[in-house]
This record gives C-alpha cells, structure tokens and sequence, in this order.
C-alpha cells in the first residue's frame, strides 16, 4: 500500500496499526504511532501554564528594574499574551545579563561616611540597630540591596543641625527651650519622611521607600514607647516582617489590614495608658494634699512634700524627676541619720532618769535605815544606867550621821549631774529636730544665696555630664567671679557685700532656663551649667547677664550700685571632670580680669576640645 501522505490518511492508518499492534488508545500512543507513520517529530510537549506562572513568581524582584520586567511577565500570562510574555522575559533576562558586580568597596566606603555624618533623626544608636537589622539578610544579594537602600536613606536625610559633626560647632537656638521630654525621646524617634523617600523617586522606590519606613517604625520606634506591652511589641515586628515581604498588591492589601488593626489596638492601649497615669497622678495628689492627716509631725517632710507638689504640679520632664529624686534621697539619708542620733539622745535621757529614781530609791532606803538606827540608839541611851553606856553609843549615833550626811553629799552631787546630763540630752535632741526640719531644705543650698553649694554643683554636673554624653549634646560650664567686691565690702559693709550675693543669684537665676543650673562655689565666685548649649551660645548667655546687671540695680540702702562680673566658659571635652573643666573656665576667668573686667572670656583650649564636647 502506498504511504499515506495527507493527515486524514495518516490518522486512518494510525487508528488502524493501533487496533493491529493491539496497543492501548491513548493520547500519546495515538501521537507516538501518528508521528512514525507521518515519519515526523513530535513537536514538544507544551508547557503547562501553571508551571509558567510559578517559574515567573519565582524571580526574583530585587531591584526596582526586576520587579517592573516581572510585573509585565505577570500581566502579559494574565492576558494569555505570549509576546508580550516573551519580550518581557528577554528583557528580564537582559536584566540579570547586564548587572554589574556588586561593588562591595564602594558600599563599605559609603557605609563608613555615612556612618560618621549627622542626619536628622538617625543617632547612632539608631543607625547601629538598623544595621544590625539589615546584616541578618539571608545572603548576599539581598543583603547588598539592603544595605543600599539603608545607606539611601541616612543621605537623603537633612543633616541634623543639633548634632555636629566632627569638626563643626553646632548651632543650637539660643534659648533651648525644647521640653527635655522630646529630647530624651529623639532617639528612638521616626526618620522624617524626606529620609528614605525623595520626592523624585519613581513610584517603585517611593513605594520600597514606604515600606521600609513602615517596617523601620514598627520595629525600632513602637517598642520605645510600649516597654510595658510585650504582646504589641511582637506583633509589631511581625508586621514589620510582613511589610518588607509583601512585594504585590494582594500582600499588601493584607499588611494594610494587620496595620489597621493595629492602630486601633494601639489606641486602646494609650487611652489606657494615659488613664492609668492620671489615677496615680490623681492619688499622689491626694497623698501630698493630705499629708499632714497622715503623720503626726510634718515639719522633718516640709521640703520633700513641697517638692513633690511643684513635680505634680508641672509638666514633669526627665530631669525634674530625675533631679527630684536624687534630692528626696539625699535628704532621706541624711534624716535617717539625724533620726538615729536622735533616738540614741532619747535612749540616754530615759536611761538617766532612771538611774536618778534609782539613786533617790536607794537614799531613801538609806535615810529609812538611819532613821531606825537612830531609834534604837535613843532606846538604848534612855535605857543606859552609866555614862561609859552612853558614850559608845553616842559614837555610834555620830558615825552613823557622818556617813549619811557624806551619802546625802554624793547623792546630791549626783543628783545635779543626773539634772545637767539630762539638761544637756534636751538641748541635743532640740537642735537634733531643727536639724530634721533643716534638713530637708538646706543639704545642697548655699544658706545665704539659696544656690546650689559645691556639692550640690558636683552632683548636677555629674548628671549632666552623663547626659550629654548620652545624647551627644554639648555641655558648657561658667565660672563668674564679682569685680572689685573687696571694695564693695570694704565700703558698704559686710552685710551689703551678702545682699549683693543674694541679689546676683536672683538676677542670674531668673534670667537663665529652667535647666540651667547656678551655684556658689565659694566667697563671690559662682559656677552656672549649661547643657545643651556651645561655646558660642555660653558666651552670648554670660554677656546677657551681665547686661541684666547693669539694667537691674541692686540697691543698697538708698544707694544704686552696679554689680559687674568677669566670666570664663569653657566647653566640656569627653570624659572631663569637674575639675578639669572648672580649671579652664577659671583660666579663661583670670584672663577676663586681666583684660579689664566685666568681661566674657571663651576658653581656646576648650573650643578644640569643644569638637568632642559631649
Ligand atoms: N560680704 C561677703 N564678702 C565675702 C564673702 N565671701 C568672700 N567675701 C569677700 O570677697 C572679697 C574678695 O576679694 P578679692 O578676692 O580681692 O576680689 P575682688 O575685690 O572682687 O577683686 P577682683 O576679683 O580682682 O575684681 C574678700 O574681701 C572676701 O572677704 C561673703 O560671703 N560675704
């Protein structure tokens, strides 16, 4: 027969070797049998759709070019469009061809710079959890993006002007006035926007942009203000996890749930929260206003209770806490310890009393017993029938008056003691309360100015110090001494020269910020705090002060005098002490004397040192 030729012919043919070859009809034995006959190759097996559309879910979309190419693979399988498939396949495939190696030295040299400079809302601290965050990528692609996309961020960010970097002086406004609160809180604080979205980018990257700082906030910002709500804390990063997976539409629609729910969550939270803080606020309160209902004698808790009332009272900031605390300590010891010697004096004074009872129990006793020894020598002396009788007892009646009237001498002498010791033991436990009372307002003011005294000065520092450090703010300190009060002293008395201290501390007291600090250091010199403050800001603040001087007499008698000062500032370099610092703002000091007095003078030593000084 001759070979079929035409496809119907073929077909017949093959319908008929299968039921000869008694092969079983199935699709692929009818193709293999069709083709053998056609003498042809069977053309390959199409691919299963499905197969397709998880390969071009599989690609991967890490950057913003790949994640376009595989958005239009997706769309062109949607509508079944082959070409268009294709061509967005070649171009992907483009894509990978034309990468360039990853460009590790530039990365790590980028790493470096920016890892030094300033950017608003990025402190170091922040910079090092993010970084750690980002070095757990799984492998090196994803971590090179990444780590990119981290180093974008921090240089799209404005430089923070607070902040100098190395080098620089920074520029703080002059009066700092920002709540400590919001300074306390700038680190764990949200990147601005502008940080890790320009308003340039294309909308792939402001997208990626989005989500990372959606995914930043909920895992580095939320947890610092939910200490105590763990379960939020988790299910925060959960979603922060979900957001950087969610590459398409559906998975976001699926965060942007989860972050819904969330927000109200949340809000339930810190409306519960703030409830709960007014209720304490509400109680503590109460206790203050009603102290003296609670304990016997309020006079030794005076300065604790008005302290309290003035933290109440006020928006409570940090350092007010932190300052409250330290002093209600302070002062706690120190009536502990008054306390103690008290009670030691009331001990002795019980003591005594009861040994002058004893002492009087036993002189009676004496008396008693002379009494009954007198008696029977007068029986014996009527019952005598000679004088030899009468003389022996006679000597008897004489020995026993010599020796009460010698006890009745050292009991009164006793006795007079016992009064003086125990006149004494009341004068100590007097003074012992006043001391209580005092206690709790003088242990770190100067009694004449009501500034803070050395120690007070040193504790201040130490805790400033440490905060600067902490936030990287400059700390600046002053020493200011009294031009020519010898004179004043000398002219007006000695007592002026005291008004005169008093009426500086208020004048400078009143005119600088609530957190600055004023102390009296010794004589007329006193040393003023400033944190978060430059060099620059210092000397401006000093110079303020002396013209509030001049402007604002202090009066003596009649008399209108004019106080001037000579100031040294200095700002404090890393780990300085007190001492060190205070050596070079009295340098600077004795140089503004020498210059002529009522003169500011900058330590030069302090503005190199100045470039570190937090
Ligand atoms: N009234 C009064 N005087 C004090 C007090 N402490 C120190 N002084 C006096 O302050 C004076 C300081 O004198 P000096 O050290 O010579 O300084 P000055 O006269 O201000 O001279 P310059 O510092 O060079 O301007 C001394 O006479 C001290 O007795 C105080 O608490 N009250």
């Amino acid at each position: 027969m001759a070979e079929p030729t035409n496809p119907s012919e073929i077909a017949r043919e093959t319908l008929r070797q299968l039921a000869m070859r008694r092969t079983p009809p199935t699709p692929e034995n009818y193709l293999r049998l069709y083709h053998e006959i056609a003498g042809t190759q069977p053309a390959a097996a199409p691919v299963p759709e499905r197969f397709v559309r998880r390969i071009a879910q599989q690609l991967p979309r890490d950057t913003a070019e790949r994640q376009r190419l595989a958005r239009q693979l997706d769309q062109a399988l949607n509508e079944a469009d082959t070409g268009a498939a294709e061509r967005a396949l070649d171009q992907y495939m483009a894509s990978l061809s034309a990468e360039k190696p990853q460009a590790w030295n530039e990365l790590i040299a980028t790493l470096l710079r920016q890892w030094e400079g300033r950017q608003l809302g990025w402190t170091s601290a922040r910079k090092r959890e993010s970084l750690e965050r980002v070095l757990g990528a799984s492998d090196p692609n994803t971590l090179y993006t990444r780590l990119q996309a981290l180093l974008r961020a921090w240089g799209q960010a404005p430089v923070d002007p607070e902040r100098p970097a190395s080098g620089d002086t920074p520029e703080l406004p002059e009066q700092t006035e920002q709540p400590l609160q919001a300074t306390a809180r700038a680190a764990p604080a949200a990147p601005t926007t502008g940080a890790l979205i320009a308003a340039d980018a294309d909308p792939t990257e402001l997208i990626d942009g989005l989500r990372e700082l959606i995914a930043l906030t909920m895992e580095s910002v939320l947890p610092a203000f939910l200490a105590e709500h763990p379960e939020l804390i988790s299910d925060a990063r959960l979603i922060a996890n979900a957001t950087r997976s969610a590459t398409d539409a559906r998975a976001l629609a699926v965060v942007g749930k989860q972050l819904r729910k969330f927000a109200h969550r949340l809000e339930l939270t810190a409306a519960d929260d703030s409830e709960v803080r007014a209720g304490l606020l509400d109680l503590l309160k109460l206790l203050l206003e009603n102290i003296d209902q609670l304990v016997i004698d309020d006079q030794w808790l005076g300065g604790q209770i008005e302290m309290l009332r003035d933290i109440v009272d006020k928006p409570a900031t940090p350092r007010l806490i932190d300052d409250a605390s330290r002093r209600l300590k302070e002062v706690i010891y120190k009536q502990s310890q008054l306390k103690h010697n008290l009670s030691q004096a009331q001990l002795m004074l019980k003591e005594m009393l009861a040994g002058f009872v004893d002492q009087l129990a036993s002189f009676a006793e004496s008396t008693g017993s002379y009494h009954d020894r007198m008696g029977s020598c007068a029986r014996k002396i009527a019952a005598a029938r000679d004088i030899s009788e009468i003389g022996h007892l006679l000597d008897e009646v004489m020995t026993e008056t010599r020796n009460i009237q010698i006890q009745a001498e050292r009991s009164r002498d006793d006795l007079s003691a016992t009064r003086q010791r125990a006149l004494d033991a009341e004068k100590r436990i007097d003074s012992l309360h006043k001391e209580l009372e005092e206690a709790s307002h003088l242990v770190r003011h100067d009694q004449l100015t009501g500034s803070l005294n050395r120690r007070g000065l040193e504790e201040v520092f130490i805790r400033e110090a440490a905060r600067a450090q902490r936030h990287e703010v400059p700390l600046c300190v002053a020493l200011l001494d009294i031009d020519n009060f010898k004179k004043l002293n000398d002219t007006l008395g000695h007592q002026t020269g005291d008004d005169a201290l008093v009426h500086l501390s208020r004048v400078v007291r009143e005119n600088l910020r609530p957190q600055d600090t004023l102390a009296r250091y010794g004589g007329e010199e006193f040393v003023i705090i400033l944190p978060e403050t430059t060099l620059e800001q210092a000397e401006q603040t000093l110079v303020r002060l002396q013209r509030e001087l001049t402007r604002v007499f202090f009066m003596a008698g009649e008399q209108r005098v004019v106080i001037t000062f000579s100031a040294g500032v200095t700002a404090r370099a890393q780990g300085e002490t007190i001492d060190v610092v205070l050596a070079r703002a009295d340098a600077a000091m004795y140089e503004a004397k020498q210059s002529g007095k009522n003169r500011v003078v900058r330590c030069k030593i302090a503005q190199e040192a100045g470039n570190e000084a937090f």
